[in-house]
């Protein structure tokens, strides 16, 4: 099954299709529908105002009662803001349960991605789709489609008022229309979809460049660099300011000359160079004009809102298109059976795996790490040590062949199970912002307190946690800044407390000093004792006490035996003990 298993690392960003506005927006459709068609028959009602004004104007200039257009007047008045008013509330209560949809939906699926996934994509972006890509939507479902129908429909009434009030009153109010919308189209060279699709292409390249020059801006700065990267990053955004700027300008510049004919004046003037002739002729009522003015005047605001509006469904199509992507990222398939283990063995069988389809990292690997054994894994770096192991906690899954636990592969044991097995003590451990006892408690949620500290005693941490603001109770990043090597020992206190069957140790004590490492060491040997053990580690001498050692040199098994077996063989290990890489420790 893993055969099926690509390695590709799609990316987060790219090419949108599919509709994936419409997939997203599917949950929310039928009431976005509902809030929609009210707007559209608030919208079309503005014209019961005007043509109540009509009346109005009528009725005071021939000295007539007006209260029932005034009452028209505020009746359609009162119906347009009351639609509006519950179309917008509908959009809003869409809004808020797609976003607690999307965010659930989102939640579930990073639960589902595997771990090496995170390693690939930066929290960042993640955390760009999950808060601000799921907030674009909210202008798009809760504003955006209502107002959108709103300035379409309610410029739309208004004009075909003033061409039943009077068709030359209407001709004189469509014809600055007309010449906005030419000159634009002539002006402007390409779509306008097109031109926001490349600056935000523009835009995510000066976005890395920010990234990367904050990433290494400390060791730049050491070396002196810093100067050298910002060179690159001021030059990359320069690029895109001389792009964005050739890109956007014929727009701007079309936009610019073609709204002058689409202003209140122009409106004005317009109406009224036809009108008072029309007037004088004795076609048009004096009343008549003064409205279908004061109607025209009010269109171009409209109109010119719809353009703006065009900006935050581009954005909203980005967002979704990110949203979708990353819903669309492979899951790594998971079984909720809990698995029979026969023991604790760990047996890898012609596994090959690459991080890319066309990059094999680990050729034809067969290994067996027998239960209660203590298994050192080295060789030169990049040799696929740290690879093997993750594919033992299923960071990915293996292209070929198995991993296997207690004779059961570990892609049919439940993810929970597999982690209550497999404890991993990386060389930088995570330690996330809750409190210090919840950190070493997560490998056993139920620990009591004096579990907990009891870990923490003979991980060698506990008087330095009682030595924090709220001692075990302090939070990590907020009241505890570790060092570290603290937060080493915390993962090791962890690890202590979870006592999972078969541990991975990735270079244990590399960041502690060497004191206190050699009392840690103790600590450790308790929690290997009786336990499947993989240890990575360059320190050769430490492999003296494993009771097999295995050598991987690009990503193949080359030699195995105990440390004087290996060094009589005289191969790859006897050249790495006898290298300078070891003498250090030696
Ligand atoms: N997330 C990743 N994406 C792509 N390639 C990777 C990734 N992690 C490791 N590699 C590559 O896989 C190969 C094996 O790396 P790995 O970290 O397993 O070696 P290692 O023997 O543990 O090295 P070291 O002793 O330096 O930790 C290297 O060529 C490395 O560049």
């Amino acid at each position: 099954m893993s055969d099926q298993h690509t390695r590709q690392q799609p990316g987060l960003s790219g090419k949108i299709t599919g509709g994936p506005l419409f997939r997203i927006l599917r949950p929310v459709v039928a009431p976005t529908a509902v809030a929609v068609a009210i707007q559209a028959a608030g919208s079309l009602c503005s014209v019961i105002p005007f043509f109540a004004l009509l009346d109005l104007a009528e009725g005071l200039t021939h000295h007539q009662d007006v209260s029932r257009p005034l009452l028209w007047f505020i009746a359609g008045l009162g119906i347009q803001s009351t639609c509006s008013f519950v179309a917008l509330l509908i959009t809003h209560f869409a809004d808020v349960e797609l976003q607690a949809t999307l965010r659930r939906t989102l939640s579930a699926k990073l639960g589902r991605l595997p771990l090496g996934w995170f390693g690939a994509h930066s929290s960042g972006r993640v955390r760009q789709i999950v808060q601000n890509d799921v907030d674009s939507l909210h202008q798009l479902v809760a504003h955006t489609l209502v107002e959108s129908v709103a300035c379409v429909l309610t410029p739309a009434a208004g004009l075909l008022f003033c061409f039943a009030v009077d068709w030359r009153l209407g001709l004189a109010v469509i014809a600055p229309m007309v010449l906005y919308f030419t000159v634009f189209s002539a002006l402007s060279q390409t779509g306008s979809r097109e031109i926001m699709a490349r600056v935000s292409a523009e835009l995510a390249v000066v976005s890395a460049a920010v990234t990367d020059y904050f990433r290494g801006v400390v060791v730049l700065k050491v070396f002196g660099k810093a100067g050298e990267k910002y060179g690159r990053f001021t030059a990359v955004s320069e690029r895109f300011r001389e792009e964005f700027t050739g890109l956007v300008r014929p727009a701007m510049r079309a936009q610019a000359v073609a709204s002058v004919f689409l202003t209140a004046s122009v409106m004005a003037c317009s109406v009224f160079a036809v009108g008072v002739w029309s007037v004088q002729q004795g076609w048009t009522r004096a009343a008549s004009l003064l409205v279908v003015s004061a109607v025209a005047m009010m269109l171009p605001a409209a109109i010119l809102t719809v353009a703006t509006s065009a900006q935050a469904r581009a954005d909203a199509a980005e967002a979704a298109g990110r949203i979708v992507r990353l819903l669309d990222e492979p899951e790594l398939p998971a079984t909720d059976r809990e698995a029979e283990l026969r023991d604790a063995t760990v047996e890898v069988r012609d596994v090959g795996f690459g991080y890319r389809a066309e990059e094999p990292v680990l050729h034809d690997i067969t290994l067996t790490f027998p239960a209660r054994t203590t298994t050192a894994l080295v060789g030169p770096s990049g040799a696929g040590k740290s690879t093997l192991t993750a594919l033992l906690v299923r960071f990915h899954d293996v292209d070929r062949g198995q991993i296997r636990i207690g004779g059961v592969d570990v892609r049919d044991i439940p993810t929970r199970q597999l982690y209550r097995t497999v404890g991993v003590l990386l060389q930088q451990p995570q330690l996330p912002a809750v409190s210090v006892a919840d950190n070493i408690a997560l490998g056993r949620p139920a620990a009591t307190r004096a579990e907990v500290e009891r870990a923490a005693r003979e991980a060698l941490i506990h008087d330095r946690i009682l030595a924090l603001p709220n001692g075990y109770d302090s939070v990590v990043g907020t009241d505890a800044r570790l060092s570290g090597g603290e937060a080493q020992r915390i993962a090791i206190a962890r690890l202590l407390l979870a006592d999972t069957p078969v541990l991975v140790l990735d270079e244990a004590t590399s960041a502690i000093d060497p004191d206190a490492a050699a009392l840690l060491n103790a600590a450790l040997r308790r929690l290997t004792a009786d336990r499947t053990v993989i240890v990575i580690t360059h320190r050769l001498d430490s492999t003296k006490e494993a009771d097999n050692t295995v050598v991987l040199e690009h990503g193949r098994v080359v030699e195995q035996g105990t440390h004087a077996q290996l060094l009589e063989h005289g191969g790859v290990y006897a050249r790495m003990w006898n290298d300078d890489f070891c003498e250090v420790t030696r």
